[in-house]
């Protein structure tokens, strides 16, 4: 019985062959990334979703212009509304994610900002009473919300945000007003045509005094007629990068009234009479952002994992150029540079997708502790969160355009589905804020570490390798240190060094008479670098851990590879650090080297059984190149001919215009 479960008759023979050198069952190593019975029950709905044509693309989507790939998603969207239910469980997040993913792929559908961002703010910041009210309506979709924090002038600077709700004690209402242009809502997802409602992010004033930004349940269409209600001006901002399936949207309040009772008030409250009372940390309205940042490292691992799943089964069957001259023909897979390439935005990917469910974890633990009152821990998630979001947005946006490159021509093909991948991933280094200011928000949490460990006072797990001044020799090759040992140690120095010098380079400065801003802004690129490091190492510990937890032996053997690799790569990109107060030489880093490059050539024989495991189904990759039955030139040529200018054999357009000037041209002689 071959490992690999995914052999079928009638497939290229050249991804057969790869399926029959699997060392690992690739069903084993699908259940220990999704667990059981999760594993199983994703491949019933993908079986499920194929037999029902209402939730399947009539044709490739990137052939549809924006009116109608929105009018699609909402169609397809009421038929999972419909007939969801007996395909998954409604009430599992990961089924349901799932069935999502299936149906409507990366680009966006109608309902992504009211599950990802509206219902969690609802659910984080609204008290009991309103959470009973507003809830269940929200639940079963009587109305559809959106999360309207970002303006057109402001979108990082949430202090400066400049939406009023202005409270009218005399009718206990609150007043939403959109000052200026530049206090437009801008961006919001699903708000230009979709939703009904929003959360509104505004700056509450009580009697002329400014209590800086709350969240506000606004109704802004009519749940009727879906026309905006009065004092509302909405719509759709036009065509983007990627997400175009999306109707990010604008907003405008001309002194909108809404009741006392619609201010989100779990957190901070403001009675009846008008007294505000604040939350117990001042930023518990920030919270739909935090679950966002905590749930979007698994989205974008996602993206990477199947932008790795197209370009590595495509190496396997595109055959071109010889190694040995006269032997024939390789799989493009079988060159070094291809394998660089690809097996470490593999690596990267299961990095990212492992830690992802830490986080996840690790958000829902302390998330709960916060609804209870305690904020403890919440300075910690929030730097760990910058960081990762800012890592993992842009690290896996180099992955996912390696792999489209590494496809060649093909790859810049929309038949190969990975350049709307990186669209819609790459935005991730944008939205929930910028990585250059989360990075810089991290920053400040492990400056402010350093300080602490020198005035001897306890620093948070997460820190306590600072305090590790004894690690200062690169230990690879040494008796008793096992490779991956060596890295993390190696990980943490550079983590370590590059924090402390930023350190005592903003303490001396300020210590000149420098402002602490101006210090700061002074060293915002070496601080950013500090924030990568550290995050890159938690990532690697983290990561490391996973996988030494794995029981099944052939299975942690896999995914040890895939450790390894990720490991080397990482300090082979940042070992320029290693150099930095001697740590490492030359021939410890070219060390380094080779064992990567040992490890592309023991993961080659499993590449394909790699991705095979992460199990995407086609109908969730839209993609020409990655098809699991890898025949792709005959498909490649029908996707080609089934595009609306092959409609005719003389576009209009021809007729019109060019064929007139060719004529005129040809009676001119
Ligand atoms: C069921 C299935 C469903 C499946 C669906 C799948 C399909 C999905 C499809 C597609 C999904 C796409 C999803 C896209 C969604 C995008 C949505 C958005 O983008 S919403 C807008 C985001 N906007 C930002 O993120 C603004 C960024 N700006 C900020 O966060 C802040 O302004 C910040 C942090 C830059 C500064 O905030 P300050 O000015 O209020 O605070 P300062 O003065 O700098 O800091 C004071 C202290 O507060 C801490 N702080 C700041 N934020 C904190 C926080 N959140 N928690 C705890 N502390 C915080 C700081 O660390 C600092 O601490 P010390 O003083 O150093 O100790
Ligand atoms: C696809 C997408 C979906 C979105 N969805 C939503 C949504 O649903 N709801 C919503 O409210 N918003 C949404 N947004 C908005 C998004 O959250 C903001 O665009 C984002 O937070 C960045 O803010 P900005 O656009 O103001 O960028 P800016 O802050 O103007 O950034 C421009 C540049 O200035 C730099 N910069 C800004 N401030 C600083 C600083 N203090 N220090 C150093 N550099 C700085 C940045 O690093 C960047 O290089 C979405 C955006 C996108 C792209």
């Amino acid at each position: 019985m071959p490992l690999n479960h995914l052999i079928r008759d009638g497939d290229n023979p050249d991804i057969t062959e790869e399926r029959q050198k699997a060392t690992f069952s690739t069903e084993e190593l699908a259940i220990e990334i999704y667990g059981e019975p999760l594993a199983q029950r994703r491949r019933e709905i993908s079986a499920e979703v194929l037999k029902r044509p209402e939730l399947l693309d009539d044709c490739p989507h990137v052939f549809l212009d924006r009116t109608t790939k929105v009018e699609n998603s909402m169609k397809k969207t009421v038929a999972v509304m419909e007939k969801g239910s007996e395909i998954c469980d409604f009430t599992s997040r990961e089924e349901l994610g799932h069935l999502v993913c299936e149906v409507f792929g990366d680009d966006g559908f109608p309902l992504s900002i009211h599950f990802v961002m509206f219902l969690p703010a609802i659910q984080g910041q609204a008290d009991d009473e309103q959470a009973e009210q507003w809830i269940p309506r929200a639940m079963r979709l009587e109305f559809i919300g959106t999360y309207a924090q970002t303006e057109l002038g402001h979108g990082t600077n949430l202090r400066a945000l400049e939406t009023t709700a202005t409270y009218d004690k005399r009718t206990q209402e609150f007043i939403l007003h959109t000052p200026t242009v530049s206090a437009y809502k801008w961006w919001p997802g699903n708000l230009g045509k979709t939703a009904n409602y929003v959360i509104a992010n505004a700056q509450l004033y009580i009697d002329g005094k400014s209590h800086g930004p709350h969240n506000f349940l606004v109704q802004i269409r009519d749940e009727n007629t879906h026309q905006p209600m009065p004092g509302i001006t909405v719509g759709d901002i036009g065509p983007k990068f990627g997400l175009n399936t999306n109707d990010n949207g604008f907003l405008r309040f001309d002194h909108v009234r809404i009741p006392r009772r619609n201010m989100l008030m779990r957190h901070s409250k403001v009675s009846a009479d008008g007294v505000y009372s604040p939350p117990v940390h001042p930023k518990l309205s920030y919270g739909a952002m935090i679950f966002v940042r905590a749930t979007m490292i698994r989205m974008l691992a996602h993206v990477v994992l199947k932008a790795a799943t197209i370009a590595i089964r495509y190496s396997c069957v595109r055959r071109q150029g010889e190694i040995k001259t006269g032997n024939g023909e390789v799989k493009i897979l079988e060159y070094q540079t291809q394998q660089h390439r690809l097996f470490t935005a593999l690596a990267r990917g299961f990095a990212y997708r492992l830690v992802g469910d830490e986080v996840k974890n690790l958000y829902e633990k302390i998330a709960e502790e916060v609804k209870h009152g305690n904020v403890e821990q919440l300075a910690d998630l929030h730097a760990l969160l910058s960081g990762m979001k800012s890592i993992v947005s842009y690290d896996s946006g180099k992955a996912i355009e390696q792999c489209r490159m590494a496809c060649g021509g093909h790859g810049y093909s929309h038949a190969s589905g990975i350049p709307e991948m990186y669209a819609v991933e790459i935005a991730g280094c944008t939205y929930e804020g910028e990585n250059m200011v989360m990075l810089q928000q991290q920053a400040r949490y492990l400056v402010k570490g350093i300080h602490r460990l020198a005035h001897g006072e306890e620093l948070s797990t997460m820190l306590q390798y600072l305090a590790n001044t004894s690690n200062n020799k690169f230990r690879i090759g040494e008796s008793g240190v096992d490779l991956e040992n060596a890295l993390i140690l190696a990980l943490e120095y550079i983590a370590r060094s590059t924090i402390e010098r930023v350190t005592a380079r903003l303490d001396s400065l300020q210590n000149k008479g420098l402002s602490a801003e101006n210090a700061w802004n002074e060293n915002a690129v070496e601080l950013t670098r500090a924030s990568r490091t550290h995050t890159r190492l938690w990532i690697a510990r983290c990561f490391r851990d996973r996988v030494h937890r794995i029981e099944n032996h052939a299975i942690r053997s896999a995914l040890t590879d895939i450790l390894e690799l990720f490991l080397t790569y990482e300090v082979v990109d940042m070992s320029q650090y290693l150099y930095q107060g001697g740590y490492a030489n030359s021939d410890q880093v070219a060390q380094v080297k080779d064992a990567m490059y040992k490890l592309l050539e023991k993961i080659r024989p499993n590449a394909v059984s790699y991705v095979d495991a992460y199990e995407v189904s086609d109908t969730e990759l839209r993609s020409v190149l990655g098809r699991r039955d890898g025949n792709v030139y005959d498909n490649l040529l029908k996707w080609a001919k089934s595009n609306p200018l092959n409609r005719t054999e003389v576009l209009p357009a021809v007729e019109k215009h060019l064929m007139p000037m060719m004529l005129a041209a040809k009676s001119k002689l």
